[in-house]
């Protein structure tokens, strides 16, 4: 196989577990069977790659679990920790020398989940060491006399991608990185780390219920399974129950646990400072960073941070960092000329009401009181295909009601799957294989969903899209036309994108590969 990034990512997708394999799993073993698996399983094929467990203290691990707010508390980290690789005037300060950052899932492009200095790899940089994993699962398989092409001699997706971080973080010689779970926290393969410097554990809600239960406490025994004996760690404020099981695993393994609130430069609406996230439940992940980027920077030395952080003006590295922070996806406005286009990969009950309080915001912000009287135009673009999608599109009518007093948000609410093109299909770093196939060819779940909006809000039109690329050109389309028919200042149609992290990915590379053109 010729060694570009083209054939690293197919390679890497050969890796996903196809739909048909993630059913007859789900029927035939129990969730238990593969998360005692799990921990052993990665730590051989880590060894198989070369490394160890014990290898990993190097990279000075700081460990993120959490249901909500993972990528974007790990981001603020990573963000306020780049300012210590800066030259400083005082050359006596211990300073960092590379920051990684270990995030999941991505939105256009794969090398996003393995940055340095918050910067993805570069293609090259991620064809390399691609290749030097596959190379070493392959040797190390024809030396235990298996055959090295057979399915089963390289770890699947996710893990493969944890395996070349750390391979990738140990050889660019990173001293501090943010690894973020992939899915809950004591099985999940990234906590082969052994000795992090501290632990986080960010918003938690119901999620992923098949592997980590469907209560709230079931859900927090496995995030808090990424605390380590004696080592510090952090929560975001949670419901009651979730608090007391994080205690009690804490205090099981002599470790410390502060629940954090938020810092008094953080306060959501009643901040000085503006947050490189939008959002209002930013400054909750934002609080959560601070209090574990001090711990990291206190425990190595790097900085003398008080210990009285939580309580004080931030550090302006803080700040700095805090501002500095940008991730895709999340609360996220660009605008083109007919359109301005609302994003957020909001897909849990939980986030799709603070991404539709923020939108309501953003309505509230860029529109007169006779607009938001008037049924002005707006559209939403919509798709969840593997979770519960009509309960998260009725939440987000629900909360856009209570906001704006008006149960009819939008007049146009358009259905796609998360495939990106028309002709092109996925963009090959986007492809799933892991959804089922009939309903995405059928449209199955955009259908059922244009049936509910009907339901919810009779006055708006509903229209099913194949694609992404076919619902950003009909809201292009609509846009256009409307601008025709009013003033030249009237804003641009406000477009909601929203329900799945994927279909934001794959939204945001149709608009940046196919930018506005104004037609005939
Ligand atoms: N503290 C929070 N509370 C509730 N929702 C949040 C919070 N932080 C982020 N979100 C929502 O979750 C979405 C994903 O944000 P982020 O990537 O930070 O979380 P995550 O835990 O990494 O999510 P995922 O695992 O689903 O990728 C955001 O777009 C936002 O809608």
């Amino acid at each position: 196989m010729t060694r570009t990034y083209e054939n690293a990512i197919s390679a890497l997708n050969s890796l996903q577990t196809n739909y048909a394999i993630v059913e007859e799993l789900r029927k035939s073993k129990s969730p238990a069977d593969q998360n005692a698996r799990s921990l052993p399983e990665t730590v051989e094929w880590l060894r198989r790659i070369g490394h160890t467990p014990s290898e990993l203290d190097r990279i000075n691990p700081i460990h993120v679990a959490g249901t909500k707010g993972k990528g974007s508390t790990s981001s603020f980290i990573s963000t306020i920790l780049s300012q210590y690789t800066k030259p400083q005037p005082d050359q006596s300060t211990p300073r960092l020398h590379k920051i990684g950052l270990f995030t999941s899932p991505h939105l256009r492009f794969a090398r996003e989940r393995i940055k340095i200095d918050n910067e993805p790899l570069s293609e090259a940089q991620f064809t390399r060491y691609f290749f030097e994993v596959w190379d070493r699962l392959e040797e190390s398989a024809k030396l235990a006399g298996e055959d090295p092409t057979a399915r089963g001699t390289k770890p699947q997706y996710f893990r493969y991608l944890t395996l070349m971080a750390f391979h990738t973080y140990l050889s660019e010689g990173v001293d501090a990185a943010v690894i973020e779970c992939g899915i809950g926290g004591e099985y999940d393969c990234t906590n082969v780390v052994q000795n992090p410097k501290t632990s986080v554990i960010t918003s938690l809600g119901i999620d992923h219920v098949a592997m980590l239960g469907d209560t709230i406490d079931q859900i927090a025994w496995h995030k808090g399974g990424i605390i380590k004996p004696g080592v510090r760690a952090f929560s975001a404020p949670q419901p009651r129950t979730a608090v007391e099981v994080l205690e009690k695993r804490a205090a099981d393994k002599g470790s410390q646990l502060d629940i954090v609130s938020e810092h008094p430069d953080l306060q959501a609406g009643n901040s000085q400072m503006k947050l490189g996230l939008a959002g209002d439940f930013q400054y909750t992940n934002a609080s959560v960073a601070v209090a574990a980027a001090a711990e990291f920077l206190r425990k190595t030395g790097v900085a003398q941070i008080s210990v009285n952080v939580m309580s004080e003006s931030l550090p302006a590295e803080f700040k700095k960092g805090l501002e500095e922070t940008r991730l895709g996806g999340r609360c996220e406005t660009r605008y083109e000329k007919n359109v301005s286009w609302y994003i957020d990969g909001g897909h849990t009950l939980e986030s799709i009401r603070l991404a539709g309080q923020w939108f309501a915001g953003r309505i509230q912000a860029d529109s007169s009181s006779s607009d938001l009287a008037r049924k002005k135009t707006r559209i939403l673009i919509f798709n969840q295909q593997t979770r519960n999608s009509t309960a998260l599109a009725t939440a987000l009518n629900e909360t856009l009601a209570a906001a704006l007093g008006s149960t009819t948000p939008f007049t146009h609410a358009l259905f796609c799957t998360n495939i990106t093109y028309k002709q092109a299909g996925y963009r090959p770093d986007l492809v799933s294989m892991n959804t089922n196939a009939d309903d995405v060819e059928l449209l199955r779940v955009q259908k059922s969903l244009a049936s509910a909006w009907n339901e919810i809000d009779p006055s708006a039109q509903t229209h099913v899209f194949g694609t992404i690329e076919e619902a950003v050109d009909f809201a292009r389309d609509v846009a256009e036309q409307e601008r025709k028919v009013l003033q030249k200042d009237e804003a641009p149609v406000m477009t909601f994108v929203t329900g799945s992290l994927h279909l934001v990915g794959g939204f945001l590379d149709v608009i940046e590969t196919k930018p506005y053109t104004e037609s005939g």
